[in-house]
Parts: C-alpha cells; sequence; structure tokens
C-alpha cells in the first residue's frame, strides 16, 4: 500500500459474521485509506482466497470451527504465501501470541479490545513488516545469485576454525566438488602440505593486491596454483571470510616458459631483434646482448629504428636477392629465412643467416616480427673456401681438373659451333720429384707457383691454365685457327720454363716435356683429349724430354696395350709364367766365363715371349718390379747353386735390381732371405743397380747398398754412361764394378767420341780399383778393341746370348773342353808388320796388294770403311793406305776418326783427286803421314809404305 495506490485490499477469515460486519466498519470508519474487505469464513476458502488473490494484509480468526487459525497461517506459510497475517482471537494468551509471532504472523488482535485506530496501525506496521521482511528476503535472494552464480570461484569460511561454510558453483567447480559434499570442508583440506602460502611470487607472477599464491589439491587429486584473496565480513552477525579464488596455475606455467623464453633469448649467440608491427616503419622495440655483440650497435642505438640500418648505405647487389625473399614474406605475412650480408657499426660487413617470424594476436593481427640473426661469415668464407677449391688447385690458385673438364666441354663445343680448333698442351716438370726431394718441398712448392704463374703470363685471356697433379700443368688453347698454332705457345712454354728460377738464394734450372692433342670440337668426350696429351707427353719424355710431341692414334694403341699388359703382368707373376735366362760374362784375357747375369723373360700365352724392355718399366711404375724382383732373385740364387753343385764354382751371378726395389723399406731383408733360402755365398750374388738409382733418395739407396756390401754382395753400376755419370755420386757408391752401357761399345770400334769415352771410363774405373764390363760386344772386332783397351769382362752376343738355365749349363760345359783360344795372336800381328788398304775399287786393291805383297807384309784389305774399322779393331794395324774419294766417307775423314781411335798408326792417303783443302786440313791436324797420288809408281809406292813402318817403329816402338 502507498501514498499512489489508496485501495487496500484485506482479507478476514472469520466464521462469525457479527465480526466481519464490526470489523468492517471500524475498517470503514478508521481507515485513512479506501478499504476493500473480502471476507471468508472457512479454513479452505481462506487458503484458496490467499492462493488466488493479492492480498495486503490477512486477518485471521484464531478458531474457525473445527479448525485454527494457526493451522491456517502455519499452511500459508509452506506454501508460501507470504501476505502477512494479523491473528484475531477472543481473548489474550500470551503463548498463543509467541506461537503466532514464531509462525510468523505480524500481529495477534484480542477481538472486543480492539478499535478501528489500534487496528488500522496493526495492519499498517503488519504490512511494513511485510514489505521490509520481503525486501529483505529479496535482497538476501539476490546476494544469494550473486554468490552462488558468481563465475569467479568463492567460498565464505570461517575464520578460526577455516571451514569453508560456503563454496558457490565456480569455486565447486575448480577444486570438483559437489554441493552434498562441502560440508566441514575446510581450507586446510585444500592446501598441499608443504607449501607455504606467498605474498609475492617467485614464479614472477603479479599478484592482485592483498592476494597471496597458493597450492591447492582438486578433489580428483590434482594440484593447481591458486591466487587467493580474502576479506572479513559479518554475515548475521557472524564474522565470515569471503575468499576469492583464481586458479593461476597456467598462468604460472606460462610465467616460467616465458621467463625461460626470456632468459634464452637474453643469452642466445644468436642476434635477436623484436620490431613493433603495428607501428609506422616497424621500429625495432628489443634487441638481444648477442645482438649488440655482433652488430657493434648497442640496443639504444638499434631500439626505435627500422632494422635496415644493417644494410648500410651503398646499394649491395648481393643481397637483392634476399631482401625481395623478405618482401614476399611481409607481404604474405609468412616466416622467411634468407641470407643478407649485412655491416657492423664499424663497417664491416657481415652475413647475416636471417629468419624473420610474424607475431600474431588473438585477431590474427600480427602485432611484432621477432629477427634472429646468425653471423655466418665465417661459415661463408670457408663454404666460398670449399667452393673455391672443388675447382682450383689450393696450391697455385690454378684451376683443377673439375674447372678444366668444365671448360674443355665449353671449348668443344663452341669451337664446333664457330669452327675453330682445340688444344690441349699436357705439360710435365722434367725430374721434378728429384728437385722435390733435393731441395725440400716448401722450395718445391714455390717453384710450382713460379711455374703456373709463368703459364698464366704467356697466355691470352680466354686460355686456360690448370695444375691437375703434382708437377702436370694443362694450357687449354680453346680458340686456335689451326693445330699448328698451338706450335708457338708451346715453344714459348719449353723457353719459358727453361728460364733459370731464383728462389731462396738459389738458382734451379727446370726443363718441362709437352704432349699436344687437339679437335675440331667433334670429340665424344672432351678428356679423351687429356688422355691423349697424356700420351704424347710419355712420348716427349722418352724422346728426351725438354720437347714436345703431337698425340697420334698409334700412341693410343700403345696405352691400351701397356694397360692390357700389366694386368697380364700380374698373372705372369702369379701363375709363375716368368723364367730367368742366363747370360755369360767372360773374362777378356782368358775368355772363360766368370760371371752370368740373370735376365727375366715372360713368356706371354698369346702374345709370345715379351722383351723386359717393355714390361720392366711398367712393372716399375705399377709396382709389380717388387714381387718380379723378388721371384727373380730367389730364383737366380737356386740356380746358382745348382750350377756351383756341377763344378762351376768360380761363376757368380749378377741380378738386375731396380731403383724401385732399392728405395723399398726391407730389400735388404729380400736379399739375404734370398741368400738363406737358397744357401748361395753372398760373394757369389752380384746385384747390377743403374747409377740413377741413387738420384731419389740419395741416402737410403746409398746406406741399402753399403748394408748390402757388408753382407759381401758384390755391386755392379749398370748401363753406365747412360745417367748423369755423377762422379761425386761414383764415389760412394760402394760398388765392385762398372758396366759399360752398350750404346757405347755398338760404334766404339768407329765412333771416336764412343771409343774415347770407353777408354776413358775404362782407366778411370781402374783408377779406383773397380773391374769393367763392356756390355753389348757383338762381334770380334769389338771384343779385340775392348782387349786391347783392358777392359776385364766381356757381355755380349759375340759370346752367348741370353738362354735358359739348361743351355747355359751345355755352354759352359763346352766352353770347358773347348779352351777357347784368344783371338789375334797371329804371327804377323806379333811382328808388327800389318798393313790396311782401304779402296772403295776392288781392281785398285787387287793392284796394291800385288805390288805390296813383295815386302812381306800382312795386308788386310777392304773396300768398305766399316770393315776398315773392324779390322782396325780386331788387329794389331801399324800403317793404313786409304783411298780418298769413297761413298761412304773421304780417306781423310776416316784417317782422322782411325787418329782418334787408334792413334800409333801411321796414315796415308792415296788419291787420284785432289781437294786440296781436306788434304791440307788432315794433314795439319796430324790425321795423315803422307799424301800419294793415283796412278802410283811401284817403286815408289813401295818405299813410302816401307818408311812408313820405319816411321811407325821409330814413333810408336
Ligand atoms: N730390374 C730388372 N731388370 C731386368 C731384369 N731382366 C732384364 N732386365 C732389364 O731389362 C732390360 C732388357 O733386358 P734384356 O732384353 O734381357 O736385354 C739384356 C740382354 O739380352 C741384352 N744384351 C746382352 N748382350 C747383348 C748384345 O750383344 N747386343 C744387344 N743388342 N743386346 C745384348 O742387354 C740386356 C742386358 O742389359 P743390362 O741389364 O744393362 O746388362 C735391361 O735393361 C735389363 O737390365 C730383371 O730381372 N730385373
Amino acid at each position: 500500500m502507498t501514498e499512489n495506490d489508496p485501495l487496500l485490499h484485506i482479507l478476514l477469515i472469520e466464521d462469525d459474521e457479527d465480526d466481519y460486519l464490526i470489523t468492517r466498519d471500524l475498517l470503514h470508519d478508521s481507515s485513512p485509506v479506501s478499504t476493500r474487505l473480502d471476507w471468508v469464513d472457512s479454513y479452505q476458502e481462506g487458503i484458496t482466497s490467499l492462493e488466488t488473490g493479492r492480498y495486503a494484509v490477512a486477518l485471521v480468526d484464531l478458531s474457525l470451527g473445527p479448525d485454527s487459525g494457526i493451522d491456517l497461517i502455519q499452511e500459508a506459510r509452506e506454501r508460501r504465501i507470504t501476505t502477512p497475517f494479523i491473528l484475531l482471537t477472543g481473548q489474550g494468551d500470551e503463548e498463543l501470541d509467541a506461537r503466532a509471532v514464531e509462525l510468523g504472523a505480524a500481529d495477534y488482535l484480542v477481538k472486543g479490545a480492539v478499535d478501528g485506530h489500534t487496528l488500522i496501525r496493526s495492519i499498517r506496521y503488519a504490512i511494513d513488516r511485510a514489505m521490509a521482511t520481503e525486501s529483505l528476503a529479496n535482497s538476501e535472494a539476490h546476494y544469494r545469485l550473486l554468490f552462488e552464480s558468481n563465475p569467479a570461484p568463492m567460498c565464505l569460511m570461517a575464520p578460526d576454525s577455516l571451514v569453508l561454510v560456503s563454496m558457490n558453483e565456480a569455486a565447486r567447480s575448480l577444486y570438483g566438488y559437489g554441493e552434498d559434499n562441502i560440508e566441514g570442508l575446510s581450507l586446510k583440506d585444500l592446501r598441499v602440505p608443504g607449501h607455504e602460502p606467498v605474498r609475492l611470487s617467485s614464479e614472477g607472477i603479479l599478484l592482485r593486491e592483498g592476494g597471496v599464491l597458493e597450492r591447492h589439491w582438486r578433489s580428483d587429486g590434482h594440484e593447481m596454483i591458486v591466487e587467493m584473496m580474502s576479506n572479513s565480513m559479518t554475515i548475521n552477525h557472524r564474522p565470515l571470510q569471503v575468499l576469492m579464488l583464481t586458479d593461476i596455475t597456467s598462468q604460472v606455467e606460462n610465467s616460467r616458459q616465458l621467463r625461460l623464453f626470456k632468459r634464452s633469448i637474453e643469452s642466445s649467440s644468436n642476434g635477436i631483434l623484436i620490431a613493433d608491427a603495428q607501428q609506422d616503419d616497424l621500429p625495432t622495440i628489443y634487441v638481444n646482448r648477442a645482438f649488440e655483440k655482433i652488430t657493434g650497435f648497442s640496443a639504444e642505438e638499434a631500439i626505435g629504428r627500422n632494422c635496415r640500418f644493417l644494410q648500410g648505405n651503398d646499394f649491395d647487389l648481393s643481397n637483392e636477392q634476399g631482401l625481395s625473399e623478405i618482401r614476399r614474406a611481409l607481404k604474405k605475412k609468412t616466416e622467411v629465412s634468407t641470407v643478407l650480408r649485412n655491416y657492423r657499426k664499424d663497417g664491416t660487413p657481415f652475413w647475416n643467416d636471417l629468419y624473420i617470424s610474424p607475431i600474431f594476436d588473438e585477431g590474427g593481427e600480427i602485432t611484432h616480427y621477432i629477427g634472429v640473426q646468425n653471423d655466418i661469415s665465417d661459415r661463408k668464407s670457408a663454404e666460398h673456401e670449399l667452393a673455391f677449391n672443388v675447382s682450383h688447385d689450393v696450391l697455385t690458385g690454378l684451376p683443377n681438373r673439375n674447372l678444366l673438364e668444365d671448360r674443355l666441354s665449353q671449348a668443344c663445343q663452341l669451337s664446333q659451333r664457330y669452327s675453330r680448333t682445340v688444344a690441349l698442351l699436357f705439360i710435365d716438370l722434367d725430374g721434378f720429384k728429384l728437385i722435390n726431394d733435393s731441395l725440400g718441398h716448401r722450395l718445391g712448392d714455390q717453384l710450382l707457383i713460379e711455374v703456373g704463374r709463368r703459364l698464366k703470363a704467356l697466355v691470352r685471356s680466354g686460355d686456360t691454365v690448370a695444375r691437375i697433379s703434382g708437377d702436370e700443368f694443362i694450357v687449354l688453347l680453346p680458340d686456335l685457327a689451326q693445330a699448328e698454332d698451338a706450335i708457338l705457345v708451346v715453344e714459348n712454354v719449353i723457353h719459358e720454363i727453361a728460364r733459370p728460377y731464383h728462389l731462396d738464394h738459389k738458382t734451379i734450372h727446370l726443363t718441362a716435356s709437352v704432349g699436344i692433342s687437339t679437335t675440331d670440337g667433334s670429340i665424344e668426350k672432351p678428356m679423351a683429349l687429356l688422355q691423349q696429351s697424356d700420351l704424347a707427353m710419355y712420348r716427349a719424355k722418352q724422346q728426351g724430354r725438354s720437347t714436345y710431341q703431337w698425340y697420334s692414334q698409334e700412341f693410343n694403341e700403345e696405352a691400351s696395350y701397356r694397360v692390357a699388359l700389366r694386368n697380364d703382368l700380374q698373372d705372369a707373376i702369379d701363375q709363375e709364367q716368368l723364367s730367368v735366362y742366363y747370360q755369360p760374362l767372360v773374362d777378356a784375357r782368358t775368355g772363360k766365363t766368370r760371371n752370368i747375369e740373370a735376365l727375366v723373360r715372360w713368356q706371354h700365352p698369346t702374345r709370345g715371349l715379351i722383351s723386359p724392355g717393355d714390361f720392366i718399366p711398367l712393372a716399375e711404375d705399377t709396382g709389380q718390379i717388387i714381387a718380379l724382383g723378388e721371384w727373380v732373385l730367389r730364383q737366380a740364387c737356386r740356380d746358382m747353386v745348382h750350377l756351383h753343385s756341377r763344378g762351376f764354382r768360380y761363376c757368380s751371378v749378377s741380378v738386375n735390381v731396380s731403383p724401385v726395389q732399392l728405395r723399398k723399406e726391407g730389400f735388404i731383408h729380400t736379399v739375404t732371405d734370398a741368400l738363406k733360402a737358397s744357401g748361395l755365398r753372398p760373394e757369389s750374388l752380384e746385384l747390377e743397380v743403374v747409377e740413377s738409382a741413387v738420384l731419389l733418395d740419395t741416402d737410403l739407396v746409398i746406406n741399402t747398398l753399403h748394408a748390402i756390401r757388408e753382407l759381401g754382395v758384390h755391386i755392379a753400376i749398370d748401363d753406365f754412361g747412360t745417367g748423369f755419370s755423377s762422379l761425386s755420386y761414383i764415389k760412394l757408391l760402394p760398388a765392385n764394378k762398372i758396366k759399360i752401357d752398350h750404346s757405347f761399345i755398338k760404334d766404339v770400334i768407329e765412333n771416336r767420341s764412343d771409343a774415347a769415352i770407353t777408354q776413358g771410363v775404362i782407366s778411370m774405373a781402374h783408377h779406383l780399383g773397380l773391374e769393367v764390363v763392356a756390355e753389348g760386344v757383338e762381334t770380334e772386332a769389338h771384343a779385340t778393341y775392348l782387349r786391347k783397351n783392358q777392359c776385364d769382362l766381356l757381355q755380349g752376343f759375340a759370346f752367348a746370348r741370353p738362354m735358359p738355365f739348361d743351355d747355359l749349363l751345355t755352354f759352359l760345359n763346352n766352353q770347358v773342353s773347348a779352351n777357347t783360344p784368344q783371338a789375334g795372336s797371329n804371327e804377323e800381328q806379333e811382328q808388327g808388320r800389318t798393313l790396311l788398304l782401304l779402296d772403295d775399287e776392288e781392281n785398285i786393291l787387287r793392284a796394291l796388294t800385288r805390288v805390296l805383297r813383295r815386302d812381306g807384309y800382312r795386308i788386310l784389305a777392304t773396300t768398305s770403311v766399316k770393315e776398315a774399322f773392324s779390322l782396325l779393331a780386331s788387329n794389331q794395324v801399324q800403317v793404313i793406305v786409304s783411298d780418298q774419294r769413297m761413298p761412304e766417307m773421304s780417306g781423310t775423314d776416316f784417317l782422322s776418326e782411325v787418329k782418334a781411335i787408334h792413334p800409333g798408326t801411321v796414315r796415308i792417303v792415296l788419291s787420284g783427286y785432289t781437294d786440296l783443302k781436306s788434304v791440307t786440313d788432315a794433314i795439319n791436324e796430324g790425321a795423315i803421314y803422307k799424301f800419294l797420288t793415283k796412278p802410283w809408281d811401284d817403286q815408289q809406292i813401295r818405299e813410302h809404305i816401307q818408311q812408313a813402318f820405319l816411321y811407325h817403329r821409330a814413333t810408336v816402338g
């Protein structure tokens, strides 16, 4: 009831009509507001009216017939009827009064004792109280609703006992409890023991004012971290604590992770930069320490600037690709990884391996960019170096085989298109290994660098100079008009390389052998040119070095042959297709065999007998010589023991030893093993080594030879004169014997140089206390000549060819029984009156012989210069008469040669033709004693010859 709503609805539940009328009148008379009084006279009607109507107040008679007004009030309350009640009764009763108030009745009036004002005041009080109660109930319900349905977990807790008086739904669901099982639950039950509440989170979480961080159990046993705020309040006179609980477990976890990330970022060795994506020009908002270290820019200098300041001021083409990748990624809002060349604060560039990633907010907007940078300058330079090394030779910086291959293929394509010629020069330095070994590798390297530099200086810009291995250089000439144009370059190459090198205060001389191959570009496999030029170079080497050779198909076939031979040789060694032949070396004075040379033979199953001259160099190249040489040595020792047992104990055996064997560690053991296994005495073994064996690893070889000598084994220097014949080395070599190479012996009787060398070697060797062997003695004339010149031993076809062991036995047996006479011991020779006549006309010879025979000379006559030399070699000739005009050579020239080889002879020219100059020269040189003319006078010529013999006797004796 308000002032604006003056109509007051009142219900009267009264079984007495009079009382109704009295009440109506009282109300009518006393109420300041208009009232409407509805009257029902029974309990039931009363309930019904209360439920259906809206009454400001109900007046209830205590006694309703059989029913009680008290019961009605009770039922109404049970039916949640909130209408205020005033109980009317016939008499005052305190107990009743208390009971009515207890049931919620607003007042208790005694009928008959009530006047209008009292009734109205009671009604107004009942209405006010009801309104107050309703408003309180409403507000309580509101608060309860607010508490219960609050999404924030809350509890009401008794501060002393910590018992949770109430837990709202959010709290229950947070802790996993139902409405019915929270009774008696206390905060102590929720707390995980051993975790004290903390005020300021060590976890780095910013707590609210008054908040504490606690670790609580959930009903399922899981732990969680809650932030707890508490407020004290009094509810219904009861002091309580309102707890507001927030599950911050994930926040703590996130915070932990964030701190981890932060620490990682700060301590990362990668530079990290964060830019604000929502501000213009993406300013930097964070850089870590590594960024500062890498770039040299401090955080203060970097923050606020776009990170392009790292790109320096100048346009850098190398960054173009990386920058466009970044632009593309920014546009597409994706991450990007690229490499940029950036600049440090001091201006030095560095390679920045950059990864940029956008950071999105929940709405999908990019808020930041994070850039992770890695200084890969070292890696880049290593990569660069690696890439360079893949295509270049590290020592000289020249292109290597890989790059050469590329350039060669390109050259072939272009030359075919433009009809040009490609030439490849394969340059191998002669004897470089020796220089390298003797001068040291450091100097060797410098030499190679210098050679590369000289070659580069020689060629045009489009040409390529490459180094493909040790001392092998290639010059690729891709653009020649014709193949012959390569010659000019080759000649320059040979000339340039031969110029002296001044390194480390030393002057070094070097030569090169060059192989040339060419193509018009149509060659199927361009690298085949390399093989071809290699073969040609090999041939150039064989032909005396410091020269060049063109490739030909013939070389190719030879190379294939060598490859096949190499494979077959292995089979030969494994399957014992090899055998040893023996060639006797005879004593020049006695003619008796003193020594036997073991020479390996290879009976190839399809190619027949292969000369060692063909397969020994190959075996040396491949290393097969080690096994092969050992086999020969063992076989020769065994055969020699056999030979000794057949009575030829005076014979020793010579075995050829390759320089490769001598340099191999353990060679001394090989020798001692062979001796031990066979039982041969060391003195019966001789090893033949070529003088060039000491050129490499000199000390090692010389020491090995000394050790072998100490065993008692003999050493012979083979092929003497063909190598560099350094007298200082010979002095060092512990040799017993020198074998003059057959190349000197071949022409020794007619070539004054060979004769001089042979005589010189014999003399030198004897002075050094060494024996001398002449190899390749093919004729008796050679043998006689060598004997005359005090050669000690002779070896050659004149005595015996190399033969199998059985034939050797026969040969030696025959030799014993034949007791070989010495050549050239006839009477005339002893008398010293031998005359040699040389004229290309037979009739002249006959006529002369007829005239001079009368004087008792031993006359040797020949029409050939060659035979004349031979006769001179094998006979003791005192006087020579030679024609002047002969097809092979002039008489004066012949006699000049004879003077050099047989200086003790008296030489006469007999000629019908007078070439005054040559005769005069010959006389002046002392080559001829007299010049006689044709036709001759018989008597006169006889006198001249007699005088010549007298002259010989007088001068030579
Ligand atoms: N490391 C080894 N080298 C060996 C071995 N066996 C042989 N060889 C070397 O091979 C080269 C060729 O040898 P070969 O064909 O056997 O020729 C030898 C003789 O047959 C030959 N010779 C002998 N007398 C004459 C002759 O009067 N005229 C002539 N034209 N040739 C003749 O000379 C070769 C012997 O030479 P050398 O050894 O220098 O005394 C040759 O270099 C052999 O050394 C082996 O087992 N291991």
